[in-house]
């Protein structure tokens, strides 16, 4: 999800030269909006961003006061803006949220490790609680182990299918009602792209709702649907706030990155593209025969799964047998168009529901 050329160089936006903000009319514009090109000053940047969250939440019914919510935090800047913005609200507003901080720790070195520490200090910064699960605790394997076994090629595939279970995992431990994780307007575009460009027509019919996974343990939502990375990343640099903003060194960038370039191109020559393709995911009607993905849990441990075993299990005990590609492989989508496994980490809904395999259920 980092764009290294927006996030990486954390450049100052350009600046306005005497012009007045259009919105107050009273301050010197700091910036012209991605999302709309309106030159606008910081104090009036400040105000959109964050109205068109709490609009977003409040639009989508997103919380019930009293909720327990689970922030997915990596360090990153997407999960970084939204413990600070959901944090700002919650007071503001009155939501009656108790929010937690909940990190994965994948255990990769030089990565995971340096990002958890920003999440500590974001923890004493916004006065959140953190919990911190990790799979060398649940899984008894690393990431750092498991490419030593598999090498660069399905690591991905791993990382992906073990977080979303480990992020359950965590909320359940919290006891928490609501994961809420960083995805934003330009993943969610891709994701609707990859989904086009695979016809894989079950997971283009759920990858744009705001919630998921309602039929099971914890839901998801993305407050920040509708929320530009870019604005995202102006949004944590004029505020100062504390990230990581490297890539992830096992994260190779195939079919997503060409998806991502080609949005950030469309984006570049008119800004509502990657609303627009949102638009267009959310209003694709799928045909009623199309066969839908049955839930239920896994014989083994317990987790949600439309299988008997769930991914997690299953890949585990590959890795646990010395037959790391047990699980990997090619396997047939509801679509009946086969998806590969393909790695990358826009890990989330990709990973996870490529190798769901026929009856992939949930995504973020
Ligand atoms: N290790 C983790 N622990 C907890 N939550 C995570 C973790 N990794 C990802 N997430 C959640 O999933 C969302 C999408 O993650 P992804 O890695 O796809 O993008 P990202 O750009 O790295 O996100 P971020 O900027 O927040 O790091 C994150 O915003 C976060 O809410």
């Amino acid at each position: 999800m980092d764009s290294a050329a927006i996030d990486g160089a954390r450049q100052p936006p350009a600046r306005m030269g005497s012009r007045l903000c259009t919105r107050c009319g009273e301050r010197k514009a700091a910036l012209k909006r991605p999302k709309t090109l309106e030159q606008i000053c910081r104090e009036c940047f400040y105000v959109v961003f964050e109205d068109e969250i709490h609009r977003t939440i409040v639009d989508n019914n997103l919380f019930n006061s009293g909720d327990r919510v689970a922030i997915g935090a990596s360090g990153g800047k997407d999960s970084t803006v939204l413990a600070y913005v959901l944090s700002e609200l919650n007071r503001r507003h009155k939501y009656g949220l108790d929010l937690f901080l909940l990190s994965v720790d994948e255990g990769i070195t030089g990565y995971r490790d340096d990002s958890l520490e920003t999440v500590k200090r974001n923890e004493i910064q916004y006065g959140l609680p953190l919990k911190i699960v990790s799979y060398k605790d649940l899984y008894g394997w690393t990431m750092d182990d498991i490419v030593k076994a598999i090498g660069l090629k399905n690591n991905c595939t791993f990382c992906g299918v073990f977080r979303r279970q480990a992020l359950d995992r965590g909320a359940a431990l919290l006891k928490v009602d609501k994961i809420v994780t960083g995805h934003n307007a330009d993943d969610i575009a891709e994701t609707v792209l990859l989904n086009i460009l695979r016809g894989d027509i079950a997971r283009l019919s759920r990858c744009t709702f705001i919630t998921t996974g309602e039929d099971g343990p914890i839901p998801r939502c993305k407050p920040f649907k509708y929320t530009y990375e870019k604005e995202i990343v102006m949004y944590a640099y004029f505020k100062k706030l504390d990230y990581f903003s490297t890539e992830c060194i096992y994260s190779p960038n195939a079919y997503r990155g060409f998806a991502r370039e080609f949005i950030k191109d469309l984006e570049r020559m008119r800004p509502r593209a990657i609303l627009d393709i949102i638009k267009s995911g959310e209003n694709f009607r799928i045909s009623t025969t199309t066969r839908m993905p049955e839930q239920g849990t896994c014989e083994r441990c317990g987790y949600i799964s439309s299988q008997k075993l769930c991914k997690a299990c299953v890949l585990l005990d590959g890795l646990n047998r010395g037959l790391p590609k047990l699980g990997i492989g090619r396997t047939k989508g509801v679509s009946g168009v086969d998806s590969d496994g393909e790695q990358q980490d826009k890990r989330s809904e990709r990973d996870r529901s490529s190798l769901q395999g026929k009856h992939g259920n949930i995504d973020f």
